[in-house]
């Protein structure tokens, strides 16, 4: 068996001479030219068995230990050589498998190969070849006796085996013979107590008989025959029970002999293991020892190799030594020349010392000259500059009477009195009517903008004019205003936001607040401001008024084909809205949702793109463009790459992250849909994402291409500068960190107004806070919550849950807030499923509690009545950028549980915090975002609450009075607004002059 499964290996130094195929043993015997240069390897392997693959530890060789054979010889063992060898060619020829590898004469001689170059040599330091050599033949002679004595060993078991089995056999006959001898003792015995029972009754009958006398003589004689052919019987039974017991001993004994067999055979078949396992040793010392002759003769070329480099290394050091025995004699005679030349000099000196005076004399001079001359120059530049510096003043002087000039003009104007107080809805309609008029080719673009500039500033004529008009056709009305043809004179801004939320129409989170919030303050600042959002098929569409379809189509590019938009416009709030519908294939606005489509990225690039040639073919000519957030991230690098070259060039852009968690990273081919140059932007400092740079980024890119750049709370202004807070963007806002800034959102404190909120069942105020209880009970009532008792806190949430928010923290609060003896209502949707899943799980275990309430959804109603019955409001977010439900709770006279983070940080501010100012202290803070902090601010919360409740009552009236308005963060968009377009006025200016 062994034979069939050997495997023979020829080296390549060999050519094979002779294979002869043996027997069954699948032999192959290879002639060799010399046995003194031949070494003769032998590989078997068993079927089935296969070593682990073993790395070599080092390359020093290990003499093998084989256990229990003498016959076995250990590698190195040269003495013993040449007799091993006899016997193993002996072995060979015989019955054995075998390879040949021939090794070169040279590497069989007794020199110490050198240690060649550590790093290419590796483990393998200095080795002697003839060792390895030795050892590869001594390995393989060992393999090949203890194949030989595992072929003997397995040939003894197998007579053993079959041994065991006749004995086998007999050992089952003998007990079935057993078996049945038992079972015939067993009859013999029930006989023989049958036997004995008739002998009582035969002894009976006998004392009965003798009673009875002669009479029964005849018939006693028949029992006595009877009994006498028993005890017969019974006598030959039990001698066959004296053999049997004899037959079974000797079986018992044959049975302990098996047994001893058996061990025997257990013991040989352990050997058997043993010897199998140093034949795999031996076999994979055996490649191990072939890897190292092969990389030894390696080795011997390379070292050939070196040692010829090093020949020719000699030659040329012989070369180079004589070319410097050469230099040395060129050097002696230099210095010789030297010392000629030096003495020359010394002499050349003396003879100059006479001339040096004069000479010296004429140098000064000439220096003195240059010196003079170079005044000069200096004093005509600084001429030159001084006269600059005078008509730059003169310049700034002349601008400063103009502006000055123009203010007087306009306070003129302004003090006649010619303004009209109108509602912003009045002004909006106006202003959309002229765009559409304009869109439509029905007025001429400057007509268009003058009328803008009146409508804006509520000039009485235009007014008057829509007064007078108002039973009169359209092209009347149109020429009626057309008359209308005095300059105009508007110091406010146009300002364009592009976004892709807008209270309440459109709004997901905080982005719709502040843009619906921000529009207004601006607008009551005087400045013209216009809203361009997607015409989402999920919008409130009750919220806009005067909703209608343009007579027109903008043409906008999207991924190589141009696609149609249909632009309706329409009033929210006052404002006026521009409303996008492109008529494309894919219905990018007809989901059914705001975010969350997979082709977001194409839905706000295509948005952007449509957005901006929406302005370019109006012909409209804003000073500002405000982008929100990634998803109109991409007008700020469109703009300058497309639009202003196009013509659109009068604004100056605005871009306001309002997270940066989200950024909208997206492959450059997706990018590149909307237009954008992805060669010319996909550069580390324009907008190749910092991260990812197979990607682009288009808030990076808004960074770069704006020219102002805000986010939402001063402090996390600062954290996305870190590379903690950055989300990979800090580099970037870092590199442009004088255009960065941070102001904190206000709200809208029009729509969020306890004392005119419609979604309230009672208005109040922080003088009479009758209602907020009134609400509190209302909601209690609405969610089946228990009324018991009315000291109970109720504390609401009211978020996205989203990691951000600290949705482990909302989770802890639920129950902590019951084992404090509060009520808890959360309201909250989630985007992500398992967060969804996890909050749809807690609401279920609380569907029917009696102060636990969880509603899963987004509702603006519901969340007036949280906010109005929430005595405490918990926001412990992760990070918070601003954050608007803190200021909404406070608005609404509910304590805010915040942690210290982003916009929480510049808003909330700690009771207990000696260190603020305490006309600022309005809520609990804390600081590290776990449970126990958590704890530390909510459990203070309740304390108070329970233990103070006049003091309670005096701070909720403090933070409903806190001013969270608009009008001090608009002032601050509207003076960066102001400077950016001043500086760009001045660098046109510059730029024409
Ligand atoms: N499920 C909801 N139902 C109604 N309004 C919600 C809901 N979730 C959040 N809001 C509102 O969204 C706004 C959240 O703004 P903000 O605190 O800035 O957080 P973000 O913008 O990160 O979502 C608030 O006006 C809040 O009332």
């Amino acid at each position: 068996m062994a034979g069939k499964l050997s495997t023979c290996f020829l080296s390549h130094q060999w050519s094979c001479c002779t294979v002869v195929d043996c027997k069954h043993l699948n032999v192959r015997f290879y002639s060799l030219p010399s046995p003194r240069f031949a070494t003769v390897s032998c590989k078997i392997r068993q079927r089935n068995s296969s070593l682990p693959p073993r790395r070599p530890q080092a390359k020093k060789i290990i003499p093998a230990q084989i256990p229990q054979n003498d016959n076995l010889m250990t590698p190195g063992n040269e003495n013993s050589d040449s007799e091993n060898e006899d016997d193993f060619s002996h072995q060979c020829t015989s019955d054995e498998v075998v390879a040949i590898q021939r090794f070169d004469d040279k590497n069989s001689n007794n020199k110490l190969i050198p240690s060649i170059g550590a790093d290419k040599v590796g483990e393998v330091t200095t080795v002697n070849l003839q060792d390895v050599i030795g050892m590869i033949r001594n390995a393989e002679k060992n393999i090949h006796i203890l194949n030989q004595a595992r072929i003997n060993a397995i040939e003894d078991l197998e007579t053993v085996l079959s041994e065991k089995e006749v004995l086998q056999r007999e050992i089952n006959n003998l007990e079935m013979r057993l078996a049945e001898t038992d079972a015939r003792i067993r009859v013999a015995a029930q006989d023989k107590i049958h036997v004995e029972l008739l002998q009582d009754h035969l002894e009976k009958l006998q004392s009965e008989m003798s009673n009875n006398g002669a009479h029964d003589a005849v018939v006693l004689r028949s029992p006595d025959r009877q009994t006498r052919a028993l005890s017969e019987e019974l006598n030959a039974l039990r001698n066959e029970n004296m053999s049997l017991q004899n037959d079974l001993n000797t079986l018992k004994e044959q049975l302990r002999d098996v047994k001893r067999t058996d061990e025997r055979v257990e013991m040989l078949e352990n050997e058997r293991t043993v010897l199998e396992l140093s034949i795999k040793e031996l076999e994979y010392k055996l490649t191990v020892s072939q890897q190292d002759s092969v990389q030894l003769s390696t080795l011997r070329s390379e070292c050939e190799t070196l040692w010829n480099k090093v020949e020719h290394l000699q030659g040329l050091l012989d070369k180079s030594t004589s070319q410097a025995d050469q230099a040395i004699l060129v050097l002696q005679q230099n210095q010789e020349l030297r010392k000629k030349v030096e003495r020359l000099e010394e002499s050349l000196e003396d003879a100059n010392i006479y001339k040096l005076s004069s000479e010296k004399l004429q140098q000064y001079n000439d220096l003195m000259q240059q010196k003079i001359k170079l005044l000069d120059e200096r004093l005509e530049r600084s001429d030159a500059e001084i006269h600059s510096y005078v008509q730059l003043y003169q310049d700034s002087v002349k601008e400063f009477q103009e502006t000055l000039d123009n203010l007087k003009e306009e306070s003129k104007k302004k003090a006649s009195g010619k303004q009209v107080d109108m509602p912003w809805e009045f002004w909006s309609r106006l202003l959309l009517m002229f765009d559409a008029w304009f869109l439509e080719k029905k007025i001429h673009g400057d007509e268009a903008k003058f009328l803008r500039e009146m409508t804006w500033k509520k000039d009485g004529r235009i007014h008057d004019v829509y007064i007078e008009c108002k039973e009169k056709n359209e092209r009347e009305i149109i020429a009626a205003f057309r008359r209308l043809t005095s300059s105009s004179s508007g110091s406010g801004l146009h300002v364009v936001h592009i976004a892709a939320e807008m209270a309440p129409v459109a709004k997901v989170g905080g982005l719709g607040d502040v843009l619906s919030a921000l529009s207004k303050a601006l607008q009551k600042k005087g400045h013209l401001v216009e809203i361009i959002l997607p015409k989402y098929d999920c919008m409130q569409y009750e919220s806009i008024q005067n909703l209608r379809v343009l007579d027109l189509a903008v043409e906008s590019y999207f991924d190589g084909h141009l696609f149609k938009n249909k632009i309706w416009v329409g009033t929210v709030e006052g404002l006026p809205v521009y409303f996008i519908e492109p008529l494309h294939p894919a219905k990018f606005f007809w989901r059914g949702k705001t975010y969350g489509e997979p082709d977001d990225l194409k839905r706000f690039s295509f948005f952007s793109r449509a957005a901006l040639e929406l302005l370019h073919q109006s012909g409209k000519k804003p000073d500002i463009i405000h982008c929100h957030d990634w998803q109109t991230a991409f007008v700020a690098p469109l703009y300058w790459d497309l639009y202003a070259p196009k013509g659109l060039n009068s604004a100056r852009i605005c871009f306001t992250c309002h997270n940066f968690e989200y950024q909208g990273t997206a492959s450059a081919s997706e990018i590149a849909s909307c237009g954008l140059d992805i060669h010319h932007l996909n550069r580390p400092d324009r907008m190749q994402d910092n991260s990812s740079h197979d990607r682009l980024n288009p808030v990076k890119g808004a960074i770069v291409f704006s020219n102002i750049v805000t986010t939402v709370s001063p402090t996390y202004a600062q954290e996305v500068r870190t590379s903690q807070g950055g989300q990979g963007l800090h580099a970037t806002l870092n590199a442009h960190s004088q255009k960065f800034v941070g102001i904190l959102n206000g709200i809208d404190t029009d729509s969020w107004n306890p004392a005119t909120d419609t979604y309230l069942s009672f208005q109040y105020n922080a003088s009479d806070l009758e209602g907020k209880f009134e609400n509190k009970n209302v909601l209690r009532r609405h969610l089946g919550l228990s009324l018991s008792d009315s000291r109970r806190p109720l504390v609401g949430c009211i978020t996205r849950l989203v990691p951000q928010k600290g949705v482990h923290l909302i989770r802890h609060a639920i129950y902590r807030a019951l084992e404090l003896g509060g009520q808890f209502v959360l309201l909250g949707s989630s985007p992500v499923p398992n967060i969804h899943r996890e909050f749809e799980e807690i609401a279920k275990q609380f569907q029917n509690h009696e102060h636990i309430r969880l509603i899963l959804k987004y509702d603006e109603a519901l969340s007036h009545s949280i906010y109005a019955a929430s005595d405490m409001f918990i926001i412990p977010s992760i990070f918070e950028p601003c954050g608007l439900t803190q200021m909404i709770a406070m608005r609404y006279g509910a304590i805010p549980i915040a942690r210290k983070t982003g916009g929480l940080n510049d808003s909330v501010f700690d009771v207990d915090d000696d260190t603020i100012p305490i006309q600022l202290r309005n809520g609990f803070t804390f600081v590290t975002p776990d449970e126990h902090a958590f704890n530390g601010a909510f459990d203070r919360a309740f304390k108070f609450y329970k233990n103070d409740s006049e003091g309670w009552e005096e701070l909720m009236k403090k933070v409903m009075n806190i001013d969270f308005s608009w009008d001090t963060s608009a002032s601050q968009y509207e003076e960066l607004y102001l400077q950016s377009v001043s500086k760009a006025k001045a660098a046109r200016r510059a730029a024409a002059g």
